[in-house]
């Protein structure tokens, strides 16, 4: 089977899209893990699968699936990406878009200068909607939120917890140059106390509106961009008392600008989305 693809990134966290608009196209894990294979496929973070309308008032639905052929939830810089594929085919021309993803309806909308800003839903902290089992621990508070411990081989780290429809677990560091994100990452990633695992991210606090971030994610290991994970640092870094309402977050890959104005409120966040190229593959 030949299969057409487009090649996006967002931020440097890139993705194979596909287009199943017009035909259902479900592919096996083994077949998404070859596309997302940097040497013997096309290679990228995450699979975007992009889908008609599910139900009145919803525009698209789109699927996520890691590099390691595992269907998720949710996925911010690839809504961007989403929003900038459905508009250059010509699938539709509103600028602002209502996509049913795994973990709800989140609605991304184009800007003048060529970003994307996308409506990602209000974060959970609930550590059981994570989710984190959180049993027999004791929280370490700070502001109006908590750190749990979490033991690594001998090491305690603490970490901030947070869904934003995926499940997050993120850490405060001095200098994210020198955080152990490929020693610890995995570890955080496959810890017992995250049943479905979890995106783990190092953050290290520059002002109160700027932040540089690296996360190591479920399936697909560090990466230059993690969208959700933005949210979820800012979000927690609120929470925390350490940041403003309105956050730059440098990432390896580019910088994403995260608004969050507390509980009760959508967390917003804007950044680059863009096509490199397009192919055919054979399956
Ligand atoms: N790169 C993404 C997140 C993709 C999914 C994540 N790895 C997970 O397993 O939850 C983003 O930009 O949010």
């Amino acid at each position: 089977m030949k299969l057409r693809f487009t090649k996006m990134q967002g931020a440097g966290n890139d993705f194979v899209v596909l287009d199943a608009t017009r035909a259902p196209l479900d592919l096996s894990p083994g077949q998404y893990r070859h596309l997302a294979d940097r040497r013997f496929g096309i290679g990228a973070d995450q699979i975007l699968i992009v889908g008609p309308s599910p139900a009145p008032g919803v525009d698209f639905s789109y699927r996520i699936v890691n590099a390691d052929g595992g269907e998720v939830e949710q996925c911010g810089n690839g809504a961007r990406c989403f929003a900038k594929f459905v508009h250059e085919r010509g699938l539709t021309d509103k600028r602002a878009i209502r996509v049913q993803t795994l973990s709800g309806v989140i609605e991304p909308s184009l800007q003048d200068d060529g970003r994307v800003t996308v409506d990602m839903g209000e974060p959970v902290f609930e550590p059981g909607r994570v989710p984190f089992d959180a049993q027999g621990l004791v929280p370490r508070p700070v502001g109006d939120h908590v750190q749990w411990p979490l033991e690594l081989d001998g090491t305690t780290v603490y970490v901030a917890v947070a869904s934003m429809g995926n499940p997050h677990a993120v850490q405060r560091v001095d200098d994210v140059d020198t955080a152990p994100v490929a020693q610890q990452g995995p570890m955080i990633e496959s810890h017992p106390r995250f049943p479905r695992r979890v995106n783990a991210g190092f953050m290290q606090v520059v002002a109160r509106g700027h932040i540089r971030l690296r996360v190591h994610e479920r399936g697909a290991g560090e990466t230059l961009a993690c969208g959700t994970g933005a949210c979820a640092a800012v979000a927690c870094g609120i929470r925390l008392g350490w940041l403003d309402a309105r956050v730059d977050v440098d990432t390896r890959g580019g910088r994403l600008t995260i608004e969050w104005a507390g509980p009760g409120h959508t967390v917003r966040m804007t950044g680059p989305a863009v096509t490199v190229f397009e192919g055919e593959i054979e399956l």
